[in-house]
């Protein structure tokens, strides 16, 4: 909302109107807030922010349960849409009180205020960013823009928006950096399912064995293709740490303005922007280099038909990571679930915890590492 334009204001009664999962308002003392949007995407659950619905949560914020995050807080401001006229409640009871008893239509000033709150849309927000603040220009594309910011961009990129990033100006390539989120279960599940079965069926013929040198070779077990797929699957929860903490959270130099871009088109864009749906999955195509050197590696380090055993466990692994990762951002998993955990858990890493709390699927190795977000105290 620009300074000059007075904030809307709205009354009691209205602001209390809007206590449903379609629209739902909060306020902070005076500001009221729509935050219908985040709804589903709140890490402490729906029915947290439900059940305050047209109250002042400014304590709330502060916990206990939870103290919000500078982040958290920030992100909210997103969803300022007026304020609350206090007088409204008294006035409104006047009226109601002077319409029974006089049968009266209400004053010309009352009659205006019912119309303006009612010709707001409760979808209608102020700019989620204020274009003119802010240190890149949101009308053009960013990928060129956050070179520039140096030493700036790592407090920037931290600092997450509710808005679609545009990376490129060039449709094409831009339409290419963006992924629906069924393309990952649609390319690889069958190529899981084929190869699963060919190694499940060729070790199952009970005739494979592990040659240790040229003449001397043990048998493998008929039935032991689950326990290698799940060692690629285990293996898999290590690489997925590994990608995350050393390649997308590697700090950028600040005055390198390549490394920048390749941080921000990494994984940077996805701290700025965590709930842009479009970009929450890895593009088939540049997943595939992975695939690719994973086989290629397992194949020269393992016998043929373990290496193919172990490779589909954690091609398997990678596929049910981004389809969690994608769920921990959109979904709304019930409290006391893994799901629910591992949700506040993420949504940590990207709002308040940003160097911890690196493991999507599982915190396990962010025990090693020691990189565990540590549990709230109060
Ligand atoms: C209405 C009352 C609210 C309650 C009772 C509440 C409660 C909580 C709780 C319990 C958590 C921690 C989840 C866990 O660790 O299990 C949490 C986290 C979080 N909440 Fe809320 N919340 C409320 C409103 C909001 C609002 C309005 C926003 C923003 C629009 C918000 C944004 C966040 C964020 C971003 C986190 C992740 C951690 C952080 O950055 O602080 N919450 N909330
Ligand atoms: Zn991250
Ligand atoms: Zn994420």
């Amino acid at each position: 909302m620009s300074p000059s334009t007075s904030p809307r204001v709205f009354t009691e009664r209205e602001v209390a109107r809007h206590c449903t999962k379609d629209s739902c308002w909060v306020l902070l003392g005076t500001r009221v807030y729509d935050v219908t949007a985040f709804l589903r995407m709140h890490p402490g659950g729906e029915a947290l922010i439900r059940s305050r619905s047209g109250k002042d949560i400014s304590r709330v914020m502060e916990g206990p349960p939870h103290r919000h995050s500078e982040n958290a807080r920030r992100w909210m401001e997103q969803y300022y849409i007026g304020e609350l006229d206090r007088e409204s409640g008294a006035h409104e009871a006047q009226v109601l009180r002077e319409r029974k008893t006089a049968s009266e239509q209400p004053d010309e000033k009352t009659a205006q205020k019912v119309k303006m709150v009612e010709e707001i849309s409760p979808y209608s927000k102020c700019s989620s960013v204020d274009l003119d603040k802010d240190l890149v220009d949101w009308r053009k594309p960013l990928a060129w823009q956050v070179g520039h910011l140096g030493e700036k961009y790592d407090a920037w990129v931290h600092q997450p928006v509710d808005r679609p990033i545009r990376l490129f100006g060039n449709p094409l390539l831009e339409a290419g950096t963006k992924t629906s989120w069924y393309w990952v279960p649609v390319v690889w599940l069958p190529l899981v399912f084929y190869v699963s079965w060919h190694c499940y069926t060729t070790m199952a013929q009970g005739t494979s064995r592990v040659f240790l040198t040229s003449d001397f070779s043990i048998p493998i077990h008929k039935y032991s293709f689950p326990v290698f797929f799940l060692m690629g699957w285990f293996l898999w929860s290590f690489i997925e740490y590994c990608i995350h903490r050393f390649v997308f959270h590697m700090k950028p130099p600040a005055h390198n303005y390549y490394l920048i871009t390749i941080h921000f088109l990494l994984h940077g864009q996805h701290h700025k922007s965590p709930f842009d749906g479009a970009r929450l999955v890895f593009p088939p195509g540049l997943a595939s280099i992975v695939v690719g050197a994973f086989y290629a590696i397992l194949h020269q380090l393992l016998p043929d038909i373990i290496g193919l055993s172990v490779f589909v466990g954690g091609l398997c692994g990678y596929v049910v990571y981004d389809m969690i990762h994608y769920y921990l951002h959109y979904g709304s998993p019930k409290k006391g679930s893994y799901l629910y955990d591992l949700k506040a858990y993420h949504v940590k890493h990207h709002f308040e915890h940003q160097r911890s709390g690196f493991g999507i699927t599982t915190t396990f190795w962010d025990h090693p590492f020691n990189t565990v977000i540590p549990d709230e105290k109060f």
